[in-house]
């Protein structure tokens, strides 16, 4: 049977980071952000729906999602971003479920950050967290995108939070140091998993 890894941990804690060097040893990731990405395209119903609710303002110019409009709103607003879940979460999960059975690499890795808040953990064998403290997390994120500081940590606060995080995990990646050392955590990481698989 295939094995499916879940990769979870907080905006900015490194998961794409990890998964990168994963895809580079062949492993196929299938990443929930860029599938989140996907299900809201031009022309979709989900993208109709959202622009229903919250009027034609939310998109841009060519059609597409404003993200970062979007962004603005969900997280000042929990009913918003309930809303804006109940009208994803179930279609992410079909795709997801449709790109992992698609996957031929020794084990496949699901990257996301609602890994272990609903029901994408059932499609998951073993679970790899990723964690920093919360401190570098914002400093990451804000080095990164284009969020001031109290945004991050509004998108942080709709997150479980990391002891709770931790405490679900089959293994842990301390990504608090540098990406050299990531890169090595990731290589040991990745031998572990090919022997899972081959066990
Ligand atoms: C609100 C949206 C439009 C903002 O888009 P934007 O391009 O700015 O961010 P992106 O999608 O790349 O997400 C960046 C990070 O924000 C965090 N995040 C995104 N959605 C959520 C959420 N519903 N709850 C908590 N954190 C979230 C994650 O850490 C994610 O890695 C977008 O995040 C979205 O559509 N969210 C709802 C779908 C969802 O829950 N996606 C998460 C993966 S299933
Ligand atoms: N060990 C590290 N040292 C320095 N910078 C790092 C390290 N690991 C990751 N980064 C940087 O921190 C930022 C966040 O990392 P990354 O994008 O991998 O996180 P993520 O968990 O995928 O985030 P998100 O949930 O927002 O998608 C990126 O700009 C990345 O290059």
């Amino acid at each position: 049977m295939k094995l499916v890894i879940g990769v979870t941990g907080g905006i900015g804690s490194g998961k794409s980071a990890l998964t990168r060097y994963l895809e580079t040893q062949g492993i196929t990731v299938v990443d929930a952000d860029v599938v989140a990405r996907q299900v809201v395209e031009p022309g979709t119903p989900a993208l109709a729906a959202i622009a229903g609710r919250f009027g034609g303002d939310i998109l841009q110019a060519d059609g597409g999602l404003d993200r970062a409009a979007l962004r603005k709103i969900v997280f000042a607003n929990p009913d918003e971003r309930r809303w804006l879940e109940q009208l994803t979460h179930p279609l992410i999960g079909e795709e997801i479920q449709r790109q992992l059975a698609a996957s031929i690499s020794p084990y496949t890795v699901l990257s996301s950050p609602l890994l272990l808040e609903g029901s994408q953990s059932l499609l998951v064998d073993r679970v790899v967290v990723v964690d920093v403290p919360v401190e570098v997390q914002v400093e990451r994120t804000m080095a990164r995108d284009s969020n001031d500081e109290a945004q991050v940590r509004r998108i942080i606060a709709a997150q479980m939070d990391r002891e709770a995080r931790l405490a679900k995990a089959d293994f842990v990646v301390d990504n608090s140091g540098t990406l050299a050392a990531l890169e090595q955590r990731a290589a040991q990481l990745h031998t572990e998993l090919l022997a899972l698989a081959a066990a």
